[in-house]
Parts: structure tokens; sequence; C-alpha cells
């Protein structure tokens, strides 16, 4: 079988051969004719070539900047099975996050793909561009394309059926070898600023998933079918006519797995994480460009949100509306701009809410965003309220079924003689999965479980003192302000009984005085 480059050659040193007849004819015949006669032999060798082509190319233009086209992607990663098992001339290389070597067909190289019967051949081209602006980025002036040929009785086939079917085996085979990506908004970005990107990324290697983390396992459970429910949810969420997103809120005390649920939320659905650092976004605008720069499929996660941003103001000023009853509307617009315009970050609650609500849901489908906290009620209602945070997660301290999760998956134990101990000991104290965590982790290469466990009971032993003390000491100091607020109360009751004492007396005096000076002598009522 000939290959398509064969063809090709064949045309070529057709053409060349008509350009040869052509100059020579052009010496005897007025160039007029010549001209005429070329776009005849033109038609002729178009008749004589039943081939089409179809290209794509690398990169297409974005809003911003040039972007890696889609559709190219998806047509690479179609290829590349059939690349490796037919391309005479392969390139190599390493892929981030791959361990493999990556082989995928060299510049410049065909290969031949069947379609029910068609024929189709495939061209990977490349052209290089001589770059005006200095760059010590050689790549960012080569582009390649993609070009299927084939023949035109085939045109319906293969414009119809056939590359719908390759965009969606590329995308199944892409979704198939994803690797998730770690994106971050930092502004010392280094050397992705020649790209202009607004995020720059690594590959996402925490081996955590849900089986690690140590919790109840109904609970548990509920938020996997609710991720799954979400991932699964495209129809649905069209039919009531709501953007496909969902918000989920992490709170709880420090240690408790909040950021480790994130990277198993990234695992189990396969999306990307973009890890907002708010404080780093300059303004509002900066904002709204960082949330339309993320991806499908992903999530955004905004840590420690009430650290981020003052997000206390709006309740605080609604505590002081309760207090006054009644305030002027405009005066409590201007004194929140105010309080905003006063703080630090220049993010703004308002902005926030408007991003979430606006542009970030009209824009993109299958995303999630995750806040989290330590302090729930610090945050202002408007920003967790359903629609926004649809899920509200409370990451706890460790119970028992979390400290089994961690003895299975740290030392491989179902049961152990100490279990019940620490059951005793786990109910009573208020421990963190990290504190949990840390103390079963072995210390020794013999990883001596007994040990492990003992390790845990002593922790938890101090802690339980500790606690007794502090609760202790906590006792003693309500009793001793107890104590002192009686005695001041009584101090105060003497100063006061004092106080109205002196005033009788003062008042006495006062009115023997008035008497004296008038020298009257009050006489018997009966006169
Ligand atoms: N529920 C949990 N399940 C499994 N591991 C946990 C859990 N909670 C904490 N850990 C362990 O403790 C470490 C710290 O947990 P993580 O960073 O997820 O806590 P956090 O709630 O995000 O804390 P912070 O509020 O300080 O950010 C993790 O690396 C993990 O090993
Ligand atoms: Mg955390």
């Amino acid at each position: 079988m000939s290959s398509m480059g064969d063809i090709w050659m064949g045309m070529g040193t057709l053409m060349g051969g008509v350009m040869f007849v052509y100059t020579m004819i052009q010496q005897f015949v007025p160039r007029r004719v010549a001209d005429y006669l070329l776009v005849y032999v033109y038609r002729i060798t178009a008749y004589a070539n039943p081939y089409m082509e179809i290209s794509f190319d690398e990169f297409v233009s974005g809003d911003r900047y040039v972007k890696l086209s889609e559709a190219y992607t998806a047509v690479e990663a179609y290829l590349a099975p059939k690349s490796k098992k037919l391309a005479k001339r392969l390139k190599a290389q390493l892929v981030e996050g791959n361990k493999d070597l990556a082989l995928s067909m060299a510049d410049h190289e065909e290969i031949f793909d069947n379609f029910g019967g068609v024929k189709i051949w495939w061209y990977l081209g490349k052209t290089t561009h001589e770059s005006k602006s200095f760059s010590v980025y050689p790549s960012a002036t080569e582009k390649r394309h993609l070009k299927l040929q084939f023949h035109r009785r085939y045109r319906e086939t293969v414009t119809k059926s056939y590359l719908n079917h390759v965009i969606q085996v590329g995308k199944e085979s892409m979704i198939e070898n994803r690797h998730i990506r770690l994106y971050s908004n930092n502004p010392n970005r280094g050397y992705y600023q020649w790209s202009k990107s607004l995020w720059s990324h690594v590959e996402f290697e925490h081996p955590v998933t849900f089986h690690h983390i140590a919790m109840d396992s109904e609970k548990k459970q509920e938020i996997i079918d609710d991720l799954e429910t979400f991932r699964m949810g495209k129809d649905y969420y069209l039919q009531i006519g709501k953007p496909w997103k969902r918000g989920y809120l992490l709170f709880g005390p420090p240690g408790t797995g909040k950021s480790s649920m994130i990277a198993a939320m990234a695992k189990l659905l396969n999306y990307d994480i973009y890890d907002l650092e708010l404080t780093a976004v300059k303004d509002n605008s900066e904002l709204r460009n960082l949330l339309h720069d993320t991806s499908n499929k992903s999530i955004t996660v905004i840590e420690d949100v009430d650290c981020s941003l003052n997000l206390t103001g709006k309740r605080k000023k609604k505590k002081k509306k309760d207090d006054k009853d009644e305030k002027d509307p405009v005066k409590e617009k201007e004194d929140e701009e105010e309080e905003e315009e006063k703080s630090d970050s220049k993010v703004t609650l308002s902005g926030l809410l408007n991003v979430i609500d606006g542009l970030w849901s009209a824009c993109g489908k299958e995303r999630i965003i995750v806040f989290t906290t330590n302090y729930v009620e610090k945050l202002d209602p408007a920003l967790i309220r359903s629609g926004r945070m649809d899920k509200h997660i409370e990451m706890s301290y460790c119970c028992y079924e979390g400290f089994k999760v961690f003895a299975k998956n740290y030392l491989n134990l179902d049961s152990h003689e100490l279990f019940d101990t620490i059951r005793r000991l786990i109910e009573e104290v208020k421990v963190s999965p990290a504190d949990v965590a840390e103390n079963l982790m072995p210390k020794t290469i013999k990883r001596d479980s007994q040990l492990c466990l003992q390790n845990l009971i002593k922790a938890l032993e101090k802690i339980k003192v500790d606690e007794k003390l502090k609760a202790e000491e906590e006792v003693a100091n309500k009793l001793k302000a107890e104590e002192e607020a009686v005695k001041l109360k009584a101090e105060e009751e003497a100063k006061k009984l004092k106080a109205e004492e002196e005033a009788i007396k003062l008042k006495a005096e006062e009115e023997a005085k008035k008497k004296d000076n008038d020298g009257t002598v009050d006489l018997p009522s009966v006169l």
C-alpha cells in the first residue's frame, strides 16, 4: 500500500512538471494565454488529486493569550496508542508525573488509520517562526499541526462520524491518563510570567484517599455519595436550571483533616485543585480573572477563609444595627464601604460574593469551591448560606472509629487487646486526628505495633490529665471570679448605704441650720 506521503510526493512531482512546462510556454505564447492555460492545468490536476485534508493547529487564540487547542490535544491522545504501534519514527519524552517514557509520533511522521474500511492518513507537521522578541523558550516559536488526509468520496463519513469518534475516544483517553494538577496563584511566578497565566501548577502527588480519612464511616459515605451525585449530575443540574457547581464548607479545629479531605475529594473525582491564596490577590477584578481562568472539573480552594478577608465586618455591623434598632440604609451602605476600604485586604467580602454568584457561576461547569475555617462562627452568614456553600462538613476530634482507620492504615491492625483502653480514653478526651496519627506512627524501623499503641495511650492519658487540670483551673477561676463579684457587690452596697446615710445626715444638718437662721419657733398645732 502506498503511503499518503508517496501520493503527495507524486502530486508534487506532477506540479513541479506543470510549473516547468508553464515557464517554457511563457517564452512562446503571450503571458495572458499562458495564465489561462495554467488555470485549466490546475483544474485538471485537482481533478486528478481526489484527496482532501483537514488540519488541527496546536495553538489557538484565547481571550488574553494563545492557548493549547483542545481539539489538537484530543486528537493527539487518540493517536498516541496508534503511533506507538505504527509510526516508524517516534519521539520519546518524560512527561510530568509519569514514571515511564511517553512515546509519540515524531515531527513530519505519518500514520495510517482505518475507520470501517475508510483509509485515513494522519501527518504531524511543524512550522518554525523566527521570533522577533528574545525568548529562552525555543518551543514558543514552533507550531505543530495534525493533518488528516482522505479520499473525497468519504467526506461525509469523515466529517460527520470519524471526527466525532476521534474527539470522543481522545477525550476519554485523556481522562483516563489524566494527572491531577495543583494550581496556585503565586505572585512570584518566576518563569510562568512569560505565559501570562495567572496560575502556576505542579503535579499533585498527595497519596491520601477517602480510605485514609479517619472519621465516622456513615458521615464519610455521605460525603462520597454527595460528590458522586454531583459528578453524575450534568443532566439534573440542566433540568433544575442551576449551574453545575457545588460549594463545600469544611470547618473544625486544627489538625482534624480539612486539607486532607480536599485532597481526597480531588482524588475521588480526578479534578484539578486551584489553591486560591486570597491575601495574594490584588483586588476584586484580579479575583474575577483568577476564577474565570480555572478549568472545568476542578476544585477551587480557599483555606482559612476567616483569616483571608475581613469577613466579620458585616456581622459586627449587624450587631450594631440590632443595638440601635433602626438605622438609615444609606448611612449603613456608606459605613459598609468605608469598613471594606479600611480593611488590609483589597479583596472585599462583597467582591467575593459577587464573583461566586456572578461570572464564576455563569461560565464553565463541573466545578467545586471549598472553604475551610477553624472558626465557622466568625464567618458572615451570607458567605456560607446554601447556594454558596451548599454542604457544611464538620471535621471534628478523633472518634474511636477514626482511630480504627489509623490503626488499620498505620499498623495494619483490626483488633488488639489495647483497643478497649484506647476506646475508653478517646471517648473521654478531645484529641485531633493529627495527634492520634502522630502518636501511632512507628518511630523505629521494627514498627512495633504494641509500642505505638502504648505511645498513644500515654499521650491520651496526658491529654486527660491536662484537660482535668485545665477544667479544675477553670472551676477555680470561675469560683474566684464569682467570689470577687460577690465581694464587689457587697462593697458597692456598703458604699451606697454609706452615701445614703451621709445624704440623710447632710439634709438634717441643713434643715437645722435653716431653722437657726429663721429664729422662729414652731408653735403647737392646737394654736
Ligand atoms: N481525619 C483525618 N484523617 C486522616 N488523617 C488525618 C485526619 N486529620 C488529620 N490527619 C492527619 O493530620 C495531618 C494534618 O491534617 P490536615 O492538614 O488535613 O488538618 P487540617 O484540618 O487541614 O488542619 P488546619 O486547620 O491546621 O489546616 C494530615 O497530614 C494527616 O496525616
Ligand atoms: Mg488545613
